[in-house]
């Protein structure tokens, strides 16, 4: 098939990889030339494990392209993407004036012969579908399309693994036509009870449900941590017996700093506000968003209980910078609101990522230290953070980073280390929820 996809961030830009891969015919299309000209030359604008490699095996093959305009491949498309970004507005609701732009320019570009199916891959609020069609029929009102919503269930860090092998494909439209071209579409990824199909608001609505229910499971597990932590409970033993409950399951249980990243806190918050336009009082969402925005303070109490209220000059290491693991993607990280906190409080802060440190750059204070390697970062330290849990920071050696340090106070926001076996090497260390 031949597919327009609209926005090459991380959902555009993985899709149209991953569509070419299968064989699809893929242009993918940005307003930003230079991000398209990198592209063309088959370098990722994003770190994504395994991206880069299959961007520039099917560039070479001839079914993926780039360009900043849509009016060419738009019109001979059989599916065309709309991928671009919503991020929050003001009032916590989604901001869907590039979605809306784009709905315009496909208008404008589509003849009035031929079916066309339009895709939003976007998160966006209840009722979009019927939004954008009357936008395109606003630019030309004899068009034959049917606009549907697929949304995307990706995870930053394992983007094309979780593209390739998805748990289910939502596929939103009312239109028999167009569900059988959706159906055949991702044939190769979903078959029988994996293919979920629904009408527009229901899968528009799916997207959000699903986001706030992982998001609502980590603030419930992050709440379960904190009464651990005055009652003397552990939250590594409450995990583990109630995770063994195949209803609960452990999964996206880890107790820690809460979520950050470009899309729970800001889905959370849209998800709520859709409901407030509606005369709705989302309470259970008012909670988990609280919750989360209170978690990631957590070492800041936990510093100024160690230092006696006051962490003026005391030097800090952070290890980990970006949102997660394996991705360099910045927006809403906890480690931005920590730092900027214990720059406040007069801290020498020295942090270190082993990918995401040009991107941590424009987001913090300029007297944060970012150095090369996560030694240095710790060296002479009074207390190591650690806010992102990368694979390395979990092989690290107590012995020897106590060794490196000038104290001994350790703060693991992420549960990521072995508490004992930090305790027994010296260390004063602190896990979320984790008495022993
Ligand atoms: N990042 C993620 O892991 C996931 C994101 N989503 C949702 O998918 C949507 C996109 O998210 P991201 O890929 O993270 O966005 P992003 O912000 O990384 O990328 C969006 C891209 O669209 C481009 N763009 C904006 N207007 C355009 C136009 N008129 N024509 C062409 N290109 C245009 C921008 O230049 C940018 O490159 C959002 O609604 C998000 O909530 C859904 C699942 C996963
Ligand atoms: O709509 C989206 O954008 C995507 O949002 C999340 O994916 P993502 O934000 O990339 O990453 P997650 O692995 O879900 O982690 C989100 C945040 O939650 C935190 N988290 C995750 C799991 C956990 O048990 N505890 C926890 O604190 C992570 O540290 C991270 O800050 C969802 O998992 C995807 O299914 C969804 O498509």
């Amino acid at each position: 098939m031949k597919l327009t996809i609209v926005g090459t961030g991380y959902v555009g830009l993985v899709s149209g990889v991953c569509f070419s891969e299968l064989g699809h015919e893929v242009v993918c299309i940005d307003k930003m030339e230079d991000k398209v000209a990198q592209l063309r030359s088959g370098k990722s604008p994003i770190y994504e494990p395994g991206l880069e490699e299959l961007l520039q095996k099917n560039i070479q093959a001839g079914r993926l392209t780039f360009d900043t305009d849509l009016s060419t491949s738009a019109p001979s498309s059989d599916v065309i993407m709309i991928a671009v970004g919503t991020p929050q507005a003001e009032d916590g609701s989604a901001d869907m004036k590039y979605v809306h732009t784009v709905a315009k320019e496909i208008g404008q570009a589509l003849p009035s012969t031929g079916q066309y199916v339009v895709v939003n891959k976007s998160t966006v609020p209840v009722g979009t579908a019927d939004q954008v069609k009357e936008i395109i029929h606003n630019m030309n009102e004899d068009v034959d399309v049917a606009v549907c919503s697929v949304p995307e269930f990706l995870r930053e860090g394992s983007a094309v693994k979780d593209t390739m092998n998805p748990d289910r494909i939502v596929i939103g439209t009312s239109i028999p036509w167009a569900k059988a071209r959706l159906v055949q579409l991702h044939e190769k990824l979903a078959t029988g009870d994996k293919i979920v199909i629904t009408n527009e608001k229901s899968a528009e609505m799916i997207k959000y449900a699903a986001n706030s229910f992982l998001a609502t499971k980590i603030s419930f597990i992050n709440e379960m941590a904190n009464i651990s932590e005055h009652v003397g409970a552990n939250i590594d033993d409450v995990v583990r017996g109630i995770g063994s409950d195949r209803r609960i399951s452990p999964h996206f249980l880890n107790a820690g700093l809460g979520y950050g990243g470009s899309c729970f806190p800001k889905d959370v918050k849209a998800l709520a506000n859709m409901a407030e336009t509606h005369n709705y009082e989302p309470q259970m969402l008012y909670a988990a968003d609280r919750i989360n925005e209170r978690q990631r303070f957590k070492p800041l109490d936990q510093l100024l209980k160690k230092f006696n209220g006051s962490i003026e000059g005391k030097q800090i290491a952070i290890l980990g910078l970006a949102f997660k693991p394996n991705t360099d993607d910045m927006r809403y990280a906890p480690s931005i609101d920590i730092i900027h906190e214990l720059v406040k409080a007069g801290s020498i802060v020295r942090a270190h990522d082993p990918i995401a440190q040009n991107a941590a750059k424009p987001f913090l204070p300029n007297n944060v230290t970012l150095v090369e390697t996560m030694e240095e970062t710790y060296a002479h330290a009074d207390a190591v953070i650690l806010i992102t849990e990368w694979a390395e920071y979990k092989s690290i050696d107590p012995t020897d980073l106590l060794a490196q340090m000038r104290g001994n106070f350790v703060i693991d926001g992420r549960n990521a280390f072995d508490a004992d076996a930090y305790k027994n090497a010296g260390i004063d260390y602190y896990g979320i929820g984790r008495n022993s």
